[in-house]
């Protein structure tokens, strides 16, 4: 799975800007849940731009496990689709044999989730409702995170759930014989926690009801309803989303596509705004109302950022981003926007880095709990870039450089963390000295082919040694 030995890379300036257009690759959030829930739909379900990184193939290879069959097909040279898929690339389709709500077979091995959170914790929900036992593991990263945030739900549920010490991973999961249904307030703004309860609640009798005091990205919700289940949203007089999902529906199998991922398009997003003489377009981009906080953010900067051909991919909303070099000036992102643009913040130091004034984010708790602790690793990169950096438990203020930082050839240090080293490709674009990470090949969790669609545009990436 994820690469032990390290590659180190760099970025430098882009001399003459950045230009074109692109697509990235599909949205991770829903590609992890439409492998998961076609897996339990009843007939066959097929998956047009699915996100081929790392993460998502660890869920594919966990349902096949779990007795769902899973297949690849390639059908050639195609036309351009809604996938994002270009005409004269192989057209790949996802084909998913369901086995049914409450179907999943016991496995016959540990299952490995490599560097992937959202594959952990929605697993976790999934297997805490059948009569099975099964043990989960994951990466050097992924075995620092925190589980019991997932576990002590799904325990009310009626599973049993040992953890390794502080409730992190490998572990063993008892599933309930007799699942029962919960009501339950989100402690913290988790769509993981929220979908991992839902997940658990599809094979449990009654109501299962999540209560979430912050809106989160609500792919699961969606997924669910187009596939027949009956889950209603209501809203509470203070703000919060009351989640209500009716057990054991007949989930109906579905053509599904997936739209292009918001949190990869962020880096090519970012890197067309910050590089002098830049413009890029990035077509096809998921932009759900859970997802979108970065975009409404840079435009706060000053971006000059517009969204065109706005239309409906999967239930989701969908359009093509057209990105210009900017000159940014320094932005308060509020506590409440935070889980909106949740995996968003390192990308976006990136740019409040090379903007005008002093840049603030609140709500920034859950960043150290992430493949890394994000708001360390994004502070201990910027200091090495140059930057003026200081940091809160959940807050961070950076005094922008108006115009390119310094950089430098010291690798940033990665801890295994894609969105670290691609924010700080990035930010080599706008580096006097270009900047070095210490590794990116796990950036093929959640962006494969990354290095080529920035090189694509003008970037230039190279190893670093
Ligand atoms: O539900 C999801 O697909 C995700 C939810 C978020 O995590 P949390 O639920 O921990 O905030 C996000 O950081 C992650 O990349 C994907
Ligand atoms: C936090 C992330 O993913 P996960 O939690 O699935 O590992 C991410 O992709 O930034």
């Amino acid at each position: 799975m994820t690469s032990t030995a390290s590659r180190p890379a760099t970025a430098r300036m882009a001399p003459a800007g950045l230009a074109g257009t692109i697509t990235v690759p599909g949205d991770k959030s829903i590609s992890h849940r439409a492998l998961m829930l076609s897996a339990l739909a009843v007939g066959r379900s097929t998956v047009d731009g699915l996100l081929e990184g790392e993460d998502v193939l660890a869920t594919a290879a966990a349902m096949r496990a779990l007795g769902a069959a899973i297949t690849r097909e390639e059908t050639g040279a195609g036309q351009e689709t809604g996938a994002g898929q270009e005409t004269g690339m192989p057209v790949v389709r996802w084909v998913i044999d369901g086995v049914g709500v409450g179907g999943l077979s016991e496995p016959a091995d540990i299952l490995d989730m490599g560097n992937s959170g959202t594959a952990a914790r929605l697993l976790m929900g999934l297997l805490a409702s059948h009569p099975l036992v099964a043990v989960m593991t994951g990466d050097a990263s992924l075995r620092k995170r925190p589980m019991a945030r997932v576990a002590t739900p799904l325990e009310k549920m009626g599973a049993r759930i040992i953890t390794r010490g502080g409730g992190r991973l490998p572990a063993t999961v008892v599933g309930a014989r007799k699942p029962v249904p919960i009501r339950y307030r989100l402690p913290v703004p988790s769509a993981q926690v929220k979908s991992a309860i839902l997940l658990a609640g599809l094979n449990t009798p009654g109501r299962t009801v999540v209560v979430e005091p912050e809106a989160t990205r609500d792919h699961t919700e969606r997924m669910l309803r187009a596939m027949g289940a009956v889950i209603t949203v209501e809203t509470e007089a203070d703000g919060a989303r009351v989640i209500s999902l009716e057990g054991q529906p007949e989930l109906a199998a579905r053509d599904l596509t997936v739209p292009g991922d918001p949190s990869s398009a962020a880096f090519p997003v970012v890197a067309g705004l910050i590089t002098p003489g830049s413009q890029i377009t990035v077509r096809n981009v998921c932009l759900n109302p859970g997802r979108d906080g970065l975009f409404t953010t840079l435009r706060d900067m000053g971006a000059d950022l517009t969204v065109e051909a706005a239309r409906d991919v999967g239930g989701e909303p969908v359009g093509d981003l057209v990105a210009r070099a900017s000159r940014l000036t320094a932005v308060t992102v509020p506590a409440e926007r935070a889980p909106s643009m949740i995996d968003e913040f390192p990308v976006l130091a990136a740019a409040a880095a090379t903007a005008r004034g002093t840049s603030r984010f609140e709500g920034l708790a859950e960043l150290r709990v992430k493949e890394s602790d994000r708001l360390q690793a994004v502070a201990d990169g910027l200091a090495l870039a140059g930057v003026v950096v200081r940091t809160g438990e959940d807050w961070m203020e950076i005094d922008g450089c108006d115009g390119p930082v310094p950089g430098g050839a010291t690798p940033v240090v990665t801890h295994l963390d894609h969105r670290i080293a691609m924010a700080f490709l990035v930010l080599g674009l706008a580096a006097e000295g270009g900047m070095t990470v210490d590794d990116d090949r796990m950036i093929a969790t959640s962006f494969p082919g990354f290095r080529g669609l920035m090189c694509g545009l003008g970037a230039r990436i190279a190893d670093a040694v």
